[in-house]
């Protein structure tokens, strides 16, 4: 077979399939291929016209279809499958050539995989893909990491089939081995906390506010005309206004209320208590959808007493609801300092040299948490490259202060009423354990000093101190001489 595809598509369900459509219509010759030959067929059948693709049914032809140095993307099933694919292609290559893992594997994996490719010569690319299977098709946020040699040639065609905003492509190299897939992970903690808020400001705006999920539905699309303009803001509205066919009820009061996940939050929230990155509201997003799903839990704590109910006149269900917007612009804002927190401090730890404002510059387009607030991010990030926290910037600092009061309200407000607000608390016990001068955290260290002898640090001099809390008169000794 003649070496003439570009670039070769390993794995052909939704994702594989559309970047191989992509690649196609931007010109690329794509070798495509999957394990069972059926998907590689339907694909030249229905989209072979698209352009030039090069079916292969067996790994030697497919790899036999790649020019030189190869370049050979996998979208299989994350996890084992993804080791499987690679003990069998990575034999059938040379020296230079390029495997790219488009797929969501956990970052430590990549980093795993990358060094044992390297070894053998070849490049390892783990690659974050964001946007589902349309932003596959129409332009996705791709977040590639391995080497800068790899990139070099790799680079533009990617640029060139990711999403582009203000002329600009939604990719970027984002350092060496598994830094793409990490920030992924990070970019998939901030989407359940984005949809837990947005979840969270319905479920208030309904039993608080009094407001049926198509009024809901208008109130989403007006906040996606103004700061909270957002994909995911867009969505929620054509959930809210969806009707089932079925009953003519909203289709919201006809899904079962168990949100499920396949893993990158929880992945997150484990990898941020590794690091010491408080992610706090990210974490309770992804408690708040394991809650959801446990039905045992739900059913026992059910006859207990919750809140005080009350109704709202319609001023103030109209006040109420200029209030919930405000706590989920401040709440969003935590939301995502705490994900640039915790990749700030990968990058510190893995030696990443990851650019913070280049994150926010490729998820602008393409992917899930695509919105007009990360261009402030970029914009804060341009304008100071040394940016230790989104509220270090004057205009998030002023509009967290501006929303002050309404945050405080809605948070009381839904503790009083009994309906569970996790991923607003969190967020603004965030922003008051960090802004807080003085924290209980001293307390804690004379607990762990009473049963441990842990020692502590004392405000006024150098150095470790211990107690001898079991002697009558507690001398205190140092540690440290
Ligand atoms: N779906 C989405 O919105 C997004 C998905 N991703 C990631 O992209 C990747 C692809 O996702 P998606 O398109 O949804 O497909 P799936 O995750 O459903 O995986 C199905 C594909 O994996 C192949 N596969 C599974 N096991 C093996 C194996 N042992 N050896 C070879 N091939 C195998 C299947 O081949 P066969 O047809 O023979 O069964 C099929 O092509 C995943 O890693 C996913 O996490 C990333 C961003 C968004
Ligand atoms: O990667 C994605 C988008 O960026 C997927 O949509 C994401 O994996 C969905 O996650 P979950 O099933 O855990 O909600």
């Amino acid at each position: 077979m003649e070496a003439s595809a570009q670039i070769g598509v390993t794995g052909l369900a939704v994702m594989g399939r559309n970047l191989a459509r992509n690649f196609a219509r931007n010109g690329y010759t794509v070798a495509v291929h999957n394990r069972s030959a059926g998907r590689t067929e339907a694909l030249i059948e229905e989209f072979g016209h698209e352009g030039a693709f090069v079916p292969a049914e067996s790994p030697q032809e497919f790899v036999a279809a790649l020019e030189r140095p190869r370049r050979l993307l996998i979208m299989v099933k994350a996890g084992s499958a993804t080791d499987q694919v690679i003990d069998e292609f990575a034999p059938l290559l040379e020296p230079g050539d390029m495997i790219i893992d488009g797929g969501n594997a956990h970052f430590a994996d990549t980093r795993r995989r990358e060094r044992a490719l390297r070894e053998r010569g070849l490049h390892f690319v783990g690659t974050g893909v964001s946007g589902g299977e349309e932003g596959a098709l129409h332009g996705p946020s791709i977040m590639p990491g391995g080497s800068a040699e790899s990139y070099a040639v790799l680079g533009p065609m990617l640029e060139r089939i990711s999403a582009h905003v203000d002329g600009e492509p939604c990719c970027t190299h984002i350092g060496t081995d598994g830094s793409g897939h990490f920030v992924k992970m990070v970019h998939n903690g901030i989407e359940y906390a984005d949809m837990q808020l947005i979840a969270e400001a319905y479920h208030l705006l309904r039993e608080v506010g009094g407001h049926s999920p198509a009024e809901i539905a208008e109130t989403f699309r007006r906040w996606n005309r103004g700061r909270l303009d957002s994909y995911l803001i867009e969505i929620t509205a054509e959930v809210l206004a969806h009707t089932d066919a079925d009953t003519g009820r909203p289709f919201v009061d006809i899904v079962q209320d168990a949100a499920g996940q396949k893993g990158t939050g929880r992945w997150t929230v484990q990898t941020a208590l590794d690091l010491g990155s408080p992610v706090t509201a990210i974490a309770q997003a992804t408690f708040a959808r394991v809650a959801s799903s446990r039905s045992e839990l739900r059913a026992a704590y059910r006859p207990l007493p919750g809140g005080t109910r009350q109704e709202l006149s319609p001023d103030e269900a109209e006040s109420f609801t200029r209030d919930v917007e405000q706590a989920l612009y401040a709440s969003k804002i935590i939301a995502y300092d705490q994900g640039w927190t915790m990749i700030r401090d990968a990058s510190a730890e893995y030696g990443w040299s990851i650019d913070l404002g280049a994150v926010a510059r490729i998820w602008r387009g393409g992917c899930i948490i695509r919105a007009a607030f990360l261009d402030r991010i970029r914009a804060a990030h341009a304008a100071d490259p040394g940016l230790v926290s989104l509220l270090a910037e004057e205009r998030f600092a002023r509009e967290i202060t501006d929303a002050q009061a309404s945050w405080r309200a809605v948070v009381a407000g839904a503790a009083r009423h009994g309906i569970p607000a996790p991923a607003f608390s969190a967020a603004l016990a965030s922003y008051d354990t960090l802004r807080g001068a003085h924290l209980p955290a001293a307390l804690i260290q004379g607990q762990r000093d009473y049963f441990g002898a842990h020692t502590y640090h004392r405000t006024d001099r150098e150095g470790s101190y211990h107690t001898r809390w079991a002697e009558p008169a507690r001398p205190e000794v140092r540690t440290d001489t």
